[in-house]
């Protein structure tokens, strides 16, 4: 080839620095590991576990798996749990009374992980009225419409039940205006101004939630009924940065958003407007989701979940709870 027809190579070669694997590694900007998981947890009324056909690989806990989930999770290195109880149908109520139980499965699988595991282990205890009402709501229900401030005030008795049980962060995920100020009151008047709030700041009104309805045995309850008047609509972008900016002057300790995949954009937002600790909430659809695929051979199960893993972290998120994360962790420690 003759020097005249030879163009102009370029001197910037993107390519150079990805020929190799450990040159890959040492340039990688984002990493994925075993500190950035939240894992959710299950638990239902009985022992054994329990099969949730639309989240295939996720089963509900019986009182007896506890203290083995526990000890995996410190094994693993996952720094906490979410816990969300499936309430037996006969103790869902129009006033959601349950929620307010100390005795509740919620606050009794509390008790068991701090007496198992204590501190080497995070526990995390949504707050909201869904797992307890008879209608499937997050708040109470009067004329039709879910009330704001009523549901707050037993919010606050809610994460005060919960706090006493030992759970170490409190978050609130029914998108109640003010009550991550009036939780944080109640808590500290209750002596209990070391737990956490983690506040489901910026929540939308998801079709993704279906497999966590069915898990929780909400879906029933709810029916057709929609949340769409108070968790956000999929439209808002600028919205989800005041919520976010209200939770954190009402003294939320760090933000999630949710759910994830779909508003990874709203992530990234948050996370460069705010620079506080920001998780994601990998939902239960996306699980569903990327399992089904995997399952039919479509995509690569281990792949596609590290990929979307480490789309979270990229788009500024400190950690995210996921479905996935104790299979992860595992992947992670190999
Ligand atoms: N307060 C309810 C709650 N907490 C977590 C989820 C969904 C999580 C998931 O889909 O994995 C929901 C469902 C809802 O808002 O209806
Ligand atoms: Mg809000």
């Amino acid at each position: 080839m003759s020097q005249s027809i030879r163009g102009p190579y370029p001197t910037t070669r993107m390519r150079r620095v990805r020929r190799h694997e450990w040159s890959r590694r040492l340039v990688a900007e984002n990493r994925l590991c075993v500190s950035d998981l939240i894992w959710p947890v299950f638990v239902f009324e009985g022992k054994g576990r329990q099969p949730i056909p639309s989240l295939p690989g996720v089963d509900r806990l019986g009182t007896d798996q506890i203290a083995r989930m526990a000890d995996s999770a410190v094994r693993l290195g996952i720094p906490a749990i979410a816990l969300f109880p499936a309430t037996p149908i006969e103790l869902k109520t129009e006033d959601a009374a349950e929620a307010l139980n100390q005795d509740n499965l919620v606050c009794r699988t509390v008790r068991s992980v701090k007496k198992h595991v204590g501190d080497s282990l995070g526990v995390i205890c949504d707050v909201a009225l869904d797992p307890y009402s008879s209608h499937g709501h997050d708040g109470l229900v009067r004329d039709g419409y879910v009330v704001n401030d009523e549901t707050i005030e037993m919010l606050c008795q809610q994460a005060i039940v919960q706090a006493t049980a030992g759970c170490d962060i409190i978050a609130p995920s029914d998108m109640m205006d003010g009550r991550i100020g009036a939780i944080r009151k109640a808590l500290d008047y209750g002596g209990f101004h070391d737990v956490q709030i983690m506040a489901y700041a910026a929540k939308y009104a998801s079709a993704f939630y279906g497999p966590f309805r069915d898990a929780v045995g909400s879906a029933g309850n709810l029916g057709t009924a929609s949340k769409s008047t108070y968790q956000q609509d999929p439209a808002q972008s600028d919205e989800a940065i005041q919520e976010v900016a209200l939770d954190l002057a009402e003294g939320a300790d760090s933000v999630m958003v949710k759910p994830g995949m779909p508003y990874l954009d709203i992530v990234h937002r948050v996370k460069a407007t705010f620079g506080v600790p920001t998780f994601a909430y990998q939902v239960s659809g996306e699980y569903a989701m990327l399992s089904a695929a995997a399952q039919n051979g479509w995509l690569d199960r281990k792949r596609v979940v590290l990929e979307s893993l480490l789309g979270f972290k990229r788009a500024g998120a400190d950690g995210v709870l996921t479905y996935f994360a104790e299979e992860v962790a595992q992947w992670l420690v190999e």
